[in-house]
């Protein structure tokens, strides 16, 4: 991962967002047999512009050719490696409770280069069980285990009060990257990476959209 985010450094945020769905897409085509794909194609297919694709694209190292477009198998190589899906990074997963345990199922996490190595609680029904063959572990073990095993990555899952103390023993562990599932804000060092990520935001934007059509049709 590190080689990679220093690849993507630079490059603005709406477009790696847009990336996972650029390969999603290619890797689709790619099962089919297409061969190549245009900026075009692309761009119906994500609801935007041409010209938004071509210079998305631009930021990786493919190169389309001419009326055929870009090679489909060497589009979802260079998408794998820009997002550094290529490179597996291990992960700890702090909260096995409902959202954690559903992460730790999730294959498609490793789909996308995270490997989650060990997860950690402090119920005693947990600790010890299996999920998904990821062990849990009591939370004490995380300074032995993260020396131990060659971890960059910490998903907070536990409930939001205890979100910063499992922020800071992440961070006195050698965590580089937070993922952040709870509705806490966390405060960690500058160099430590933190993306918050919540349903219930996407959620109030569906309601918002929705309420607001339901106006406009009264
Ligand atoms: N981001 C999202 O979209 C989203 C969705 C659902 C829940 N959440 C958030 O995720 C968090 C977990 O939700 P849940 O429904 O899975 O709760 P849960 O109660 O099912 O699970 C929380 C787990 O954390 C463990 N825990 C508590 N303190 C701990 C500590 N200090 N160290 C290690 N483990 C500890 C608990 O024992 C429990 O197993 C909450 O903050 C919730 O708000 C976020």
């Amino acid at each position: 991962m590190v080689q990679s985010s220093k690849k993507i450094q630079g490059v603005p945020e709406p477009t790696i967002r847009r990336m996972p769905s650029y390969l999603a897409y290619a890797e689709g085509l790619l099962r089919k047999g297409q061969q190549f794909v245009s900026s075009t194609q692309i761009a119906n297919y994500m609801n935007i512009d041409p010209t938004q694709v071509t210079k998305d694209l631009s930021y990786t190292a493919i190169v389309g050719k001419t009326r055929v477009g870009y090679e489909v198998k060497a589009l979802v190589d260079v998408l794998s490696d820009f997002l550094g899906f290529t490179i597996m990074d291990n992960a700890f997963l702090v909260g096995a409770g409902s959202l954690g345990s559903a992460l730790l199922h999730d294959s498609g996490l490793s789909h996308f280069g995270l490997n989650i190595v060990a997860a950690f609680d402090v119920n005693s029904s947990t600790i010890g069980k299996k999920i998904n063959d990821i062990e849990v572990f009591h939370i004490d073990q995380f300074r032995d285990l993260s020396q131990e095993m060659n971890v960059i990555m910490g998903i907070i899952t536990v409930p939001a009060e205890n979100a910063q103390t499992v922020a800071d023993l992440m961070v006195a562990w050698g965590i580089k990257a937070i993922w952040n599932f709870t509705p806490a804000r966390i405060k960690v060092p500058e160099d430590i990476i933190v993306q918050n990520t919540t349903l219930y935001s996407n959620l109030a934007i569906i309601f918002n959209k929705l309420h607001s059509e339901r106006k406009e049709a009264l």
